[in-house]
């Protein structure tokens, strides 16, 4: 070969070995992060693709009220909450045992609800009826305020299956018709009974305000939207339940980790009752301020997701999803989890609390054949609302202990 040639082929390899290094090197980086045991957080790099950047640098919001309303996935939202908690060491607010595992509910919420010794708290997210003086006294200055409403149609039927056997208005309906109460709403309900708050206007009882106000009343609803948006920084909608984690965690500085769950409470479908037309609007017409609510703040999540960009908002539902298929085959070994009627649920710890048995909650049962380590990861997904209310009190309680003793 001559020299001139031979050298250019040299040189022609040097650069070759010079461009095939960075890409190996990317390679071998993708393979080790995508077989590592960090399961979710290698797709945090995509994540960056189309949204603006996170301020990696911000650390994690802790501090954080999550005002837990009736019927709108807030379980859900509420494990989501009970996980982070617990992995960084947060200490979250709890019910003193004479409140059972919500805040005396419907009482507004005082601090003396409080179990003391899960004090001072970073979070609070158990069923309270909202009291902003209250809570802003208890909490941190920094503290976000958060809060979730459903469609008011499908979340006053659910309502009605769920509470059927507590509200008294809802008892008197003959033959537990749903369309019997609606026609004539006055006639089973009285304001001041015991429990009237499942029977109207749901969510603005749970959120403060009054839920008795005529329909006529436009003028109270639009005053009562305002105040809720001056102290809540994220309504989230429960049916676009995981775009509004992207919002949360994008306000949180938050991981995708920390967003990902499996849906909890949820209804088997034979305890779920179809609605017929015209049914939606008169529960509409009937929960006349939560029907404004609604729409209002439905309205604002779509201002605040087109400002973050639908395409990243569409980017990291896809990715919170495909992580949420990898936390199923994890624990349940396929891609549809074991989710089963509580009564079929084998350990007691993950049967979901019933009210009645004219209603079936769907939990999970985990399989038999997964290592100790995958159990305790994949329990704290599925774990109920009251059994891991429970057990984080007792961990906070041997922690406060403990340290009490140094
Ligand atoms: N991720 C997600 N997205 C949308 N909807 C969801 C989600 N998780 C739970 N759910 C539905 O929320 C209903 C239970 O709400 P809550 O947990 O707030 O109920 S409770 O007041 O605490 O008993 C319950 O509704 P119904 O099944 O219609 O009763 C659940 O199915």
């Amino acid at each position: 070969m001559p020299s001139r040639v031979k050298m250019r082929c040299l040189t022609s390899a040097k650069r070759f070995r010079r461009k095939i290094f960075p890409v190996l090197l990317v390679f071998c980086a993708a393979s080790v992060l995508l077989h590592s045991q960090n399961y979710f957080s290698w797709t945090m790099e995509a994540f960056h693709l189309r949204c603006p950047t996170l301020h990696s640098l911000k650390p994690k919001h802790t501090n954080i009220v999550f005002l837990k309303t009736h019927k709108t996935a807030s379980s859900t939202m509420q494990n989501i909450l009970f996980r982070f908690a617990e992995r960084n060491n947060l200490t979250l607010a709890l019910p003193k045992p004479s409140c059972g595992y919500l805040f005396c509910y419907p009482q507004f919420f005082s601090s003396h609800f409080v179990h003391p010794d899960t004090l001072p708290p970073n979070m609070i997210s158990s069923h309270m009826r909202f009291n902003k003086t209250a809570l802003q006294r208890l909490m941190p200055n920094d503290t976000i305020y958060i809060t979730i409403l459903r469609e008011p149609a499908s979340m006053f039927e659910s309502l009605f299956t769920y509470f059927t056997v507590y509200s008294e208005a809802f008892k008197r309906v003959p033959k537990g018709s749903l369309e019997a109460f609606i026609a004539d709403p006055l006639r089973y309900y009285r304001p001041n009974e015991g429990n009237s708050m499942f029977a109207h206007n749901t969510l603005t009882f749970d959120l403060g305000g009054n839920k008795d106000r005529p329909a006529t009343d436009v003028t109270y609803a639009q005053t009562f939207a305002a105040e809720v948006e001056k102290v809540f920084s994220l309504v989230m909608i429960s049916e676009y339940f995981d775009e509004s984690l992207v919002l949360l965690r994008h306000l949180l500085s938050w991981d995708l980790d920390d967003i990902v769950y499996l849906k909890l409470n949820v209804r088997t479908e034979s305890s779920k009752k179809s609605l017929s037309p015209g049914l939606p609007g008169k529960i509409r017409a009937w929960n006349s301020i939560d029907a404004y609510l609604y729409d209002y703040f439905n309205a604002s999540l779509w201002v605040k997701l087109s400002a973050l960009g639908l395409d990243c908002v569409a980017k990291e539902v896809y990715l919170l999803r495909q992580a949420q298929e990898r936390l199923t085959k994890r624990c349940f070994g396929k891609q549809i989890p074991l989710s089963r009627s509580a009564s079929e649920i084998k350990n007691k710890d993950l049967r979901p609390w019933l009210p009645s048995n004219m209603v079936q909650i769907a939990g999970y049962d985990l399989p038999t054949n997964i290592t100790n380590e995958v159990k305790e990861f994949c329990l704290k997904y599925i774990m109920p609302e009251v059994q891991y209310t429970q057990k984080l009190l007792q961990s906070q309680l041997v922690k406060r202990h403990q340290s009490s003793q140094i």
